[in-house]
Parts: structure tokens; C-alpha cells; sequence
């Protein structure tokens, strides 16, 4: 588990070819060896994360050094979130997804690939089970993408009593089941679930030929049996492992946008406030606002290990 419960990590992509056309310049740089980044704003200013990635790094040295580590908690037993966050067309949907060429395959293939592998060969897990979820939060309506019949019906947010987050299809008595969870086993069943749903995504405007213009949190469940071999003490691990790709923040000014493209954008960062209110609160202790995409990305209260004598 790493020192401190939430880790920023800052990437700056390269120039596309149609800003280095249009004249643009990079105004924000790594500091070589260090985690910090400059702005050229004339007087110069620094800032500190936990990591720092350049143009020039990888989709491999991201996820070696910002995510990789995370799936040892996650199979310690611990709940782990990946949000990519930042300004629509900075590279979010890149990092999580990738790009066209094999060498830039995105987090979600390192994570599905590196995840079976450390279960298929770690000694202390008898069998484990994993489930997937993917969900789409557009414009505070909660779709599910793998259930195609229903894909197009809103989900309701519901919480029970102990403040566990459920997406629920219908209301009341037509309340009848929570959102799929499809189960997996292996990296390519997953990927090929993802693809399904990805392609059922809302996306699309002017700043970003494909932008997200929605959330979109991909759940995995896990279900491991450890066994101990010196006691037989068999005991039942379960964790949750979230990968969220935030739609992109955006000025109005900037994109142009008019009627509904403009109500998005409204919906997205209204969810980017409470989101980003939601982790200021944590870190100072202080009272979580909430709203649709806090609730989804919410880890549950249940209890992360279970002893069965
Ligand atoms: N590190 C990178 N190296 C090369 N190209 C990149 C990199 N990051 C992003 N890009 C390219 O930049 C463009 C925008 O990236 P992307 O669509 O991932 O942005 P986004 O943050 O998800 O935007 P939105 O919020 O609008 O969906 C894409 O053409 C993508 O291929």
C-alpha cells in the first residue's frame, strides 16, 4: 500500500500536428529529474506532484511507475481508483484506452493484462473470481454499457445502510436489479467487454475530434481464496479496482458551444466541482459534497477481508 492514499501524477502530452500548424507552443515543462512542472508564464512557476510525465514518456513508464504498483494493494485488499481528469483533448481517453499503434496500448490492457498474470501465479491464492462493471454518467443520466437491451434506460443511484453505492434499473417497485456485472476471465474477455461498451459511449465536439462527453468508471470485483498453508485458515479477500475517464473540463468561450452541446458541458463540470470538492473535503476531513459522479466513485463500506474458519 503506498505511503499516502491519493497520488497525483501530471502528464503532458506532445504538440499534435494541427496545434504545431496552427502556431502553438508548449508552455509547460517537466523539471528533468524531478516530479515538478513549470508553467513559461513569464515569471516562472513550479509545481510539485507525486510523478511527473513529459511528451517524451511512454504509455509503459505511466503505468510502471504511477499504476502498476497499485494492483499490490489491490490484491492485498485494498480498494484502489485511477481518475484521468484534466482539459478535454489533454490526453485522458489516450492514456486510459491508447492510441492506434501497439506500442501505445493505454492503462486498461497493462492493468487487465498484468492483473491475471499476478493471479494465475501468485502461490497464496487458491481461486479467484473477478467481475466487471462499465458505466456511463451523461449529463447526470447513469447508463449501463454492457447490458445492451437496456443500455438506453437511466439507471437510479441508490445507497443502502451502509452507505454502499448501488445502480439500480427502475424505481420502487419496479425496482428489479442493479447494473451488469459481467464475469471475466481473462485479460482479452475483459478487453473485448470494453470494447462493447465503449462503443455505445456518448462522444464527440469541436476542441477534440473524439472527445468523452461523459464519465465513464470501469469496475472490476475481485473475489480471491487465500488459503494458508501452515493453518488451512481459508479466508475470502475481496477488492475493487476502478479506472474512471472524467469527461474533459472546458471553457464555454473556448469550445464555442451553443444549446445542448453547452448543457453538457455545464453537467460535466458541475460533476468536475463536486469531484474535485469531494477530494478537497477528504483530505482536509472535512464534509463530502455529493452528487451523481461522487457516489459512483465511491468505494463501498464492505468489509475487504472475510475469515472463513
Ligand atoms: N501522450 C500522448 N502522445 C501522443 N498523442 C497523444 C498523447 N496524449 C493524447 N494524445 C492525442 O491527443 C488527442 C486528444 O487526446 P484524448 O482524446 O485522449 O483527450 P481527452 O483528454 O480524453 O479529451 P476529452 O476529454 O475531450 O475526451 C488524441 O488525438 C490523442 O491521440
Amino acid at each position: 500500500m503506498p505511503d499516502v492514499c491519493v497520488n497525483v501524477a501530471v502528464r503532458v502530452r506532445p504538440l499534435l500536428r494541427k496545434e504545431m500548424f496552427n502556431g502553438h507552443r508548449v508552455c509547460v515543462r517537466v523539471v528533468p529529474g524531478t516530479s515538478q512542472v513549470m508553467l513559461d508564464l513569464g515569471k516562472k512557476n513550479t509545481f510539485s506532484y507525486h510523478y511527473a510525465f513529459g511528451p517524451e514518456s511512454s504509455q509503459e513508464d505511466v503505468y510502471d511507475q504511477s499504476v502498476r504498483p497499485l494492483l499490490d494493494s489491490l490484491l492485498q485488499g485494498y480498494n484502489v481508483t485511477v481518475f484521468c481528469y484534466g482539459q478535454t483533448g489533454s490526453g485522458k481517453t489516450y492514456t486510459l484506452e491508447g492510441g492506434s499503434q501497439a506500442e501505445e496500448e493505454g492503462l486498461i490492457n497493462c492493468v487487465a493484462h498484468d492483473l491475471f498474470c499476478l493471479l494465475d501465479e501468485s502461490s497464496e491464492v487458491a481461486d479467484y473470481t473477478m467481475k466487471m462493471s462499465y458505466l456511463e454518467l451523461y449529463m447526470e443520466e447513469l447508463r449501463d454499457l454492457l447490458d445492451l437491451p437496456t443500455s438506453h434506460k437511466v439507471l437510479h443511484i441508490r445507497e443502502d445502510e451502509r452507505k454502499n453505492t448501488a445502480s439500480l434499473r427502475g424505481v420502487g417497485l419496479e425496482c428489479c436489479s442493479r447494473s451488469h456485472r459481467e464475469p471475466v476471465t481473462s485479460a482479452g474477455e475483459l478487453l473485448s467487454n470494453l470494447d462493447f461498451g465503449k462503443a455505445l459511449r456518448h462522444t464527440t465536439h469541436r476542441m477534440n475530434d473524439q472527445s468523452s462527453r461523459s464519465h465513464c468508471i470501469l469496475t472490476l470485483y475481485l473475489q480471491q481464496r487465500i488459503q494458508d498453508p501452515k493453518t488451512s485458515l481459508r479466508t475470502v479477500r475481496t477488492s475493487i479496482l476502478r479506472l474512471v475517464d472524467l469527461a474533459g473540463s472546458e471553457r464555454a468561450d473556448k469550445t464555442g458551444n451553443t444549446g445542448p452541446r453547452l448543457k453538457e458541458s455545464m453537467h460535466i463540470n458541475s460533476g468536475l466541482l463536486a469531484l474535485g470538492n469531494v477530494i478537497r473535503c477528504l483530505a482536509i476531513r472535512g464534509i463530502p459534497v455529493e452528487a451523481s459522479l461522487t457516489f459512483l466513485t465511491e468505494t463501498p463500506s464492505l468489509p475487504d477481508c472475510l475469515e472463513i474458519p
